[in-house]
């Protein structure tokens, strides 16, 4: 299947495609090879100004109709994305480098998931009564927010734009999304497909470009919401200007996440832990567990049946469904991955394989392990947000925990061992908000996604995202003879 890459237009605005080439051009290039395969320009401010005005009244036409309505669109959107997943997927992994064989499954599917799960629960968001002395009662009314603005990072741009999309509108809220400038091109074809499945011009509006066009949709009054999916900088600096005028804020950011391998774990289910945490997406995943922290019993069993399976990744056309392991994003992207691998080396660790970019065209970093690594190294304490696995010695349990823990960051964490009551305990231990026993980045709609400490505010998913896009109200209802005091 060829697919054209070049998008009609820029944004989409209003329930079409709209074009202002005075912005700022933005090239889109494909990391498996270098090329620029579309061209977009950055809005203007009469683009996002335009985008606002949009979401501002469709918002008011959304919220008007019944939960089951609204729920029906999203769940035909849910439907079109499935049909059309393997052109969806072929988008991605132009946009993105990630290789066919994993959008096929964790990016459209991913969305469309959300869309049918929130457009599940659309029509049962109600309030609830509270019965009072005298037959008084306050009864409660959840309602949306207003205009919701969504900020993108590079790494899932479909996935991203539904997941905020999908509770967003369930709860009657309006969208005006911007993708990260780095893949702009998946978000527009989620609002293509809303549309097409009856949602109201401008419920779901989609303008590019860089941090400046976030800034302005951050601070415009008509935005009740943001929810941005970025990095820790960007995200202290999207909640301050919120906080300006006391907006709603969800923000996904970015991790430096444990897995602890105990001496009693499955060392086949242990290695495939941390190849998923590690190198799913080229590392490229903000919740990966980069710290592997290896029982010293378990050690060299690990790192030798660890190197093994690595002989597994399949390095070649990401578009090939054979290919396991696609390019880094970027330049600037394989730039950071190398820096961090040039401390890692200076600072004493032990590169046990990879660490090299592979000479030809676009951004190819192979899966690169260090072992010996130790709790201040650079490469143990900082994002690196590429195909580097840190794995570090342990020997006791208390030891290991208060290691774990010892991070700004708290977006997941991951236990493998054979003694459930230990499993338990260590989770419970974990200052981490996405955590897995004897099981890595598994990322179902049905459960709360998010973090904690650095790493995040609000929850994605499951019913815990319904009480970040709505709002209650009360009403006290008297019943009784009404008293004041003159
Ligand atoms: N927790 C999560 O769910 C995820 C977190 N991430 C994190 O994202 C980072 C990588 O993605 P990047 O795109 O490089 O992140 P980034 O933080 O550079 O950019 C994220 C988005 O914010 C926008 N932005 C930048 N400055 C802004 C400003 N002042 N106001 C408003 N918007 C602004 C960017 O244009 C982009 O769309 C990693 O740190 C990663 O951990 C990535 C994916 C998922």
């Amino acid at each position: 299947m060829s697919i054209n890459t070049q998008p009609t237009a820029s944004h989409y605005i209003g329930g079409a495609y709209v074009e202002d080439t005075s912005g700022a051009p933005i090239d889109v290039v494909y990391g498996a090879t270098g090329e620029v395969i579309a061209r977009v320009h950055a809005a203007t401010p009469a683009i996002v100004d335009r985008a606002l005005e949009a979401a501002t009244a469709a918002q008011k036409t959304w919220a008007a109709m019944s939960g089951t309505e609204r729920g029906r669109v999203l769940r035909r959107a849910a439907d079109l994305i499935r049909e059309r997943n393997r052109e969806l997927s072929i988008l991605e992994t132009y946009d993105t480098g990630k290789p066919l064989q994993e959008t096929l499954v964790a990016d459209a599917t991913s969305g469309a998931d959300a869309l049918e799960y929130f457009g599940g629960l659309a029509a049962s968001l109600t309030g609830e009564t509270i019965p009072l002395a005298g037959g008084d009662m306050v009864y409660t009314l959840r309602e949306p927010l207003g205009v919701c603005v969504g900020i993108g990072a590079w790494n899932y741009p479909t996935q991203i734009a539904c997941w905020k999309a999908a509770p967003a509108l369930a709860c009657g809220n309006a969208m005006v999304f911007k993708p990260s400038e780095t893949t702009p091109l998946c978000a527009l074809k989620i609002a293509e497909i809303l549309t097409e499945a009856g949602a109201p011009p401008g419920l779901f509006n989609v303008v590019q470009g860089m941090g400046e066009v976030g800034a302005a949709l951050v601070t415009d009054p008509r935005v009740a919401k943001v929810s941005l999916t970025g990095s820790v900088p960007t995200g202290k600096k999207v909640y301050a200007a919120a906080a300006g005028e006391m907006k709603h804020v969800t923000m996904e950011l970015g991790g430096k996440s444990p897995i602890i391998v105990f001496d009693d774990a499955d060392l086949e289910d242990a290695v495939s832990g941390a190849i998923l945490g590690n190198f799913y997406s080229s590392g490229q995943v903000c919740s990966n567990g980069t710290r592997v922290f290896v029982q010293t019993g378990i050690r060299d069993a690990f790192l030798k049946r660890l190197t093994e399976r690595l002989a597994g990744a399949v390095l070649g056309d990401p578009l090939d469904e054979a290919t396991n392991f696609g390019p880094m994003v970027s330049e600037g992207q394989i730039g950071i991955v190398e820096r961090y691998v040039r401390l890692g080396i200076e600072e004493g660790a032990e590169l046990v394989t990879g660490g090299a970019r592979i000479e030809r065209d676009g951004y190819w970093m192979p899966p690169t392990v260090f072992a010996g690594v130790t709790d201040e190294m650079t490469i143990a304490r900082e994002e690196i947000f590429g195909p580097v696995m840190c794995v570090l010695d342990f020997d006791g349990e208390d030891e290991v925990m208060a290691r774990a823990n010892a991070t700004e960051f708290g977006l997941a964490a991951g236990v493998f061992t054979r003694d459930l009551a230990r499993a338990h305990r260590v989770v419970r231990g974990f200052e981490a908000g996405t955590c897995f026993i004897n099981s890595y980045n598994d990322a179902p709609v049905e459960a709360p996604f998010g973090g904690v400490k650095m790493s995040g505010v609000g929850r994605e998913n499951s019913k815990a995202a319904i009480e970040h896009y709505s709002q209650v109200k009360s009403v006290y209802l008297r019943l009784s003879p009404l008293e004041a005091p003159f």
